[in-house]
């Protein structure tokens, strides 16, 4: 629903009620588009402690009749989840605490026709909780709700902290009844059981299915729809995560995107369950993946490799401290740094545009502030594009003509392996210089199936030459990452000018030579999304459509969606809002009260 700002304050409903229980208190209350507001009239009026109970903290409303026979008034309760300033040992913390005010309809002396009127504020609110237009002329009738949503649950009992069963008891299940939303509830037994059960569902049966676990799960979820003969229906379905694994990624960007605080832990699942009841449902890319021995699979979060994905995998040891696994991993892992050696490809995306970045700022005279020449930016402004790339967010409009662009050498350079497999990769121009994390034995891989899926039209098959226009680097680096998501971690705010269907793949790389303490302070800053502006020589971005990268040391770990995958030459292409996310809230930030 548009609302526009002058319609916010529009009044939907009006009426005076009392309260249950009784106490002899009477209240005005006013339905708008950003909430209820609730004014004391009886016994006295307190014109200057008007309270509203914003629409963006409830999550659903019930009519309810007395038990006692002969009570002609009819009651609304509305559920409302509103943030609390919380004091703990050392300062505050917020948390949301559940909150339900129940009305009296005394109007008419007939219970059924106090009923109707408890009946149209349910439609009212149920309606503006879930985004369905309706103006002070709309007739309150129950047809304007669609019928309550059926959810398939999908929960890891061991994601995360291994506390999602209690979570679900104490907070989820309460919560989405009171939305109205029906659920089956399924715990998965073992690795590949999520990916599986999707297989076999019918899509008709389901109007979403949501993961309460990390962000591996719902990575099972999406294959196991791209792995159906029906595929292009299947992935179709909304899909959704409540936050109860250690990283949390996609549910701190569908957190920001709704325009809530960045948030971890119980805040964080509240937040995203209050959006799950809202239940809007975006277009989401997915980036086909193809690794060295032909597998094809579907991410929805990150291909890493380097630096990210040793601290994601070798912290697991450390799964018991929750998200606190990775400050301790990245510890252990600044201590001893390593550095890779590899080719890395992309194609630019010469149309990408975005907000404005805040590291990126042309000077007065237009040209480039020194960040931009620094020697990061050489790094892809040799090619002639770093330049264009910055001057292009700004202009946002402009899409700039390939053919201005130099070509480039075909990538792969001559020598290097053309046809990939797991076992006989060919490091040709291995770099053994530098410690190697071990690939020990017992890591089970998780297991891949062929998947279907959109043709990768601009994307080569791994083995085969790239196009000119793909730009190479080869060099020793820190770290890999390919993001399309904002949030890498719950807290972890990596690219905060992305968004859930632009289409674009955000290419980070951190080139060997940063320091360690340079590093600890991109990732510090990170938390705030303003590793940018810590004005890194050795880290760049780039927003491509696809990439190759072709690791030239021998041992490694890659990881996609933070799973780990096999190790070897890896591609990946954006396909743009290939699936649906229940993402809850409209884009627009919420305009606090
Ligand atoms: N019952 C189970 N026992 C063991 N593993 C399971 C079970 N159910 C699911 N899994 C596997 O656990 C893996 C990790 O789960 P998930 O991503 O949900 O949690 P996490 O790793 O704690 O969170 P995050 O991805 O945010 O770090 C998934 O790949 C999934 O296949």
């Amino acid at each position: 629903m548009s609302v526009g700002h002058h319609q916010r304050s529009e009044t939907l409903l009006h009426g005076e009620y009392g309260l249950y229980p009784s106490k002899g208190i009477r209240y005005a209350l006013s339905l708008t588009y950003s909430g209820l507001h609730i004014q004391r009239l009886v016994p006295r009026p307190e014109n200057d402690q008007r309270t509203v109970l914003p629409l963006s903290d409830m999550v659903g409303c019930h009519t309810l009749r007395s038990h006692t026979t002969g009570d002609i008034f009819a009651y609304f309760s509305i559920y409302s989840y509103p943030l609390k300033k919380k004091k703990v040992t050392m300062g505050s913390s917020r948390t949301r605490q559940r909150l339900v005010r129940t009305f009296r309809v005394d109007e008419e002396s007939d219970y059924n026709r106090n009923q109707a009127t408890a009946e149209k504020w349910a439609i009212a609110i149920k309606c503006l909780i879930q985004e369905i237009p309706i103006g002070s002329e709309t007739e309150l009738v129950p047809e304007l709700l669609p019928r309550s949503r059926r959810l398939m649950l999908l929960l890891n009992p061991c994601g995360g902290r291994g506390n999602g069963m209690q979570l679900c008891q104490t907070h989820i299940l309460p919560m989405i009844s009171e939305a109205d939303i029906s659920y089956n509830l399924i715990q998965t037994e073992r690795q590949n059981h999520a990916r599986e059960l999707v297989q076999g569902i019918r899509l008709e049966e389901w109007d979403g299915i949501v993961v309460i676990s990390g962000d591996g799960l719902l990575y099972e979820v999406i294959n196991g729809l791209m792995e159906r003969p029906d595929w292009e229906d299947a992935i179709k379905m909304p899909v959704g995560i409540l936050p109860c694994g250690s990283g949390n990624a996609l549910a701190g960007s569908i957190n920001y995107n709704a325009g809530f605080d960045q948030a971890l832990g119980s805040e964080l699942l509240l937040n995203c369950i209050l959006l799950l009841c809202r239940g809007t449902v975006i277009p989401m890319d997915l980036v086909s993946v193809t690794t060295c021995s032909g597998i094809r699979s579907f991410s929805f979060l990150s291909i890493a490799w380097g630096f990210i994905s040793d601290v994601d995998i070798e912290s697991e040891k450390y799964r018991h401290m929750g998200s606190a696994r990775f400050t301790v991993g990245t510890m252990v892992r600044v201590a001893s740094l390593r550095t890779y050696r590899g080719r890395l490809s992309y194609l630019p995306a010469l149309d990408a545009h975005r907000p404005i970045c805040r590291s990126i700022t042309l000077s007065p005279n237009g040209s480039l502030a020194p960040f931009q020449r620094s020697q990061l930016h050489r790094t892809v402004s040799d090619f002639g594009l770093c330049e264009e790339r910055n001057v292009m967010y700004k202009r946002s409009s402009t899409n700039l003509d390939t053919s201005e662009l130099p070509s480039f050498e075909t990538s792969p350079s001559p020598g290097s392996p053309t046809a990939y497999h797991t076992s006989s990769f060919n490091f040709d121009t291995l770099s053994d210089d530098t410690p190697e994390p071990m690939l020990s034995k017992d890591i089970k891989l998780p297991r891949h199936h062929q998947v279907n899926g959109p043709k990768d039209d601009v994307l080569p098959p791994l083995g085969k030459p790239l196009p000119k226009n793909y730009i190479t680097v080869e060099d020793n680096f820190v770290l890999v990452l390919a993001i399309y998501q904002t949030h890498l971690g719950a807290d972890l705010f990596t690219a905060p000018f992305s968004s859930f269907d632009d289409g674009l793949i955000h290419l980070f790389f951190v080139k060997a030579g940063i320091s360690r303490a340079a590093l600890v302070r991109l990732f510090l800053a990170m938390e705030k999304g303003t590793h940018f502006e810590t004005e890194c020589p050795y880290l760049t971005h780039v927003p491509v459509r696809a990439f190759r990268l072709e690791p030239l040391t021998r041992k490694g770990i890659l990881t996609v969606d933070g799973e780990r995958v096999e190790y070897g030459p890896i591609q990946g292409q954006i396909h743009k809002g290939l699936s649906n996310l229940i993402a809850g809230s409209c884009k627009v930030r919420l305009t606090p009260f």
